[in-house]
């Protein structure tokens, strides 16, 4: 028994509490749809180390359908710019079900990139040329997203390609609409392949995991799609990914997700794991009804809303009002030694906007009448990003510059960065005891 079987067990309790339900009905619009095993039920889990957890039947392999679009939504943002697909496909909840005949009114655009509407105009947008014909692009980026060589199953692939008037309606009325740059009408017969291509929940597990992950696959390493692709398309699929449920999914369950009515289903939760299930039984929306109680539960009682208050990094920050080589020595003491009194203001973990906001603030907070110099102590930290970075670098130049003696301990170089220390800039130790002897010597004159 490892420890992590706990995730598991997790996922099989859900699996067994859901397993016998048998509400629902198989997509019968797509005929080949209507022969899936209406039993079939899987839960999978990857975390952003990479780690698979599951349960069920996370290899039986079906088609991936609509939760193909928010990846070739990435793809083709990817390669023509967020600006330039905007002008095509918006980005508003239509209000509608995922096959409505229904463009913006105004615009003439479909309504976002997650309804079929938008999903051919987007996938229109994937270039297509000989040396890289569309599909084969679309195929490579899913199976990127999966970590593995996905294929179509042209059996259903043929089964839509029979009866997808519908989706040629709304080529046609695409294209009617506007002076496309692309011909939405050709694109439609990829879209259906698109759709068909055969995944497992585990794929999708890995593929949602991607998204959350900002576009690195957790389980290859591979860089699929840069970090705002990822937050644009999780930001999509937490607006429109449920259609005309999409509302209500995001007030109960939380997490951006994406149906498809195969009974495929993902959720994200950005920067923390991918979620996939499988189960063919779909409610009235065309969403498996399993997956959507499944992953309601799952958000419930691991706390996974988006909007859940997360938890305060509670120990960014910690605050040592007095550290020097005197550090209960009254102040006549230590001014006899000609030492000053030393605030330190250790800071940990990975700081962002957020942590460096209290690092900031504890700075304040550490004088400035008592305790006129003080330390930074980063030897704790793990990683500052470029906010941080930049918030921290001004913070300290703003305090050096009100004349408060300010030393940073940061022997991995994490603030300094190139290693420059401009006018106004503190002073860089290697080590606390160095920055906390510097500051603590007396200057004179
Ligand atoms: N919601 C879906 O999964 C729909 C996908 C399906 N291929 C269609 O276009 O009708």
């Amino acid at each position: 028994m490892n420890a992590a079987d706990a995730v598991t067990d997790a996922l099989c309790e859900l699996h067994t509490r859901f397993a016998g339900l048998r509400d629902g009905r198989l997509a019968d619009y797509i005929p080949q749809l209507a022969l899936a095993d209406p039993d079939a039920f899987g839960l999978a889990l990857i975390s952003m180390d990479g780690h698979r957890y599951s349960a069920g039947d996370v290899e039986v392999p079906f088609t991936v359908q609509s939760v193909s679009k928010p990846f070739v939504y990435a793809l083709s943002l990817s390669v023509v710019g967020l600006d330039e697909v905007g002008r095509w496909v918006g980005a508003e909840p239509s209000g509608e079900a995922f096959n409505a005949i229904s463009l913006e009114p105004g615009t003439g655009r479909p309504a976002n990139a997650m309804v079929n509407a938008g999903a051919i105009l987007t996938t229109a947008l994937v270039p297509d040329t000989r040396h890289a014909p569309r599909f084969d692009r679309i195929l490579d980026y899913l199976s990127r997203f999966a970590g593995r060589q996905l294929d179509v199953d042209e059996q259903v692939y043929a089964s839509e390609a029979l009866t997808g008037d519908r989706n040629r309606a709304l080529a046609y009325l695409i294209r009617s609409a506007g002076p496309l740059p692309v011909d939405p009408v050709a694109a439609v017969e990829t879209y259906f392949r698109q759709c068909a291509v055969r995944v497992t929940a585990l794929d999708l597990a890995t593929m949602a995991a991607t998204l959350a992950n900002g576009g690195v696959n957790p389980v290859t390493g591979d860089a699929v799609v840069p970090e705002p692709v990822a937050a644009h398309v999780l930001a999509v699929m937490a607006t429109c990914g449920m259609y005309d449920a999409s509302g209500d999914w995001l007030l109960r369950v939380g997490l951006p997700a994406k149906s498809g009515v195969s009974g495929g289903l993902i959720a994200a939760g950005p920067a923390r794991f991918g979620l996939a299930t499988y189960s063919p039984l779909l409610n009235p929306a065309g969403t498996s009804v399993r997956g959507h109680l499944a992953l309601g539960a799952l958000s419930e009682r691991f706390g996974l809303h988006l909007m859940h208050n997360p938890a305060l990094a509670g120990s960014t920050v910690t605050l040592v009002t007095t550290a020097d080589d005197l550090p209960s020595a009254p102040t006549g003491e230590r001014e006899r030694a000609g030492r000053e009194r030393v605030a330190v203001v250790a800071a940990q973990g990975a700081l962002d906007f957020t942590a460096a906001e209290r690092v900031l603030y504890a700075l304040d907070e550490s004088g400035p009448q008592e305790t006129a110099a003080v330390v930074l102590d980063l030897r704790r930290v793990t990683d500052i990003d470029t906010a941080a970075r930049a918030m921290l670098n001004s913070g300290l130049a703003r305090l050096t510059g009100s004349g408060r003696r300010t030393a940073v301990a940061d022997p991995a170089d994490r603030l300094v960065g190139q290693g420059t220390a401009a006018a106004g800039a503190p002073r860089y130790f290697a080590s606390r005891e160095e920055a906390v002897d510097w500051c603590a010597t007396r200057r004179t004159g």
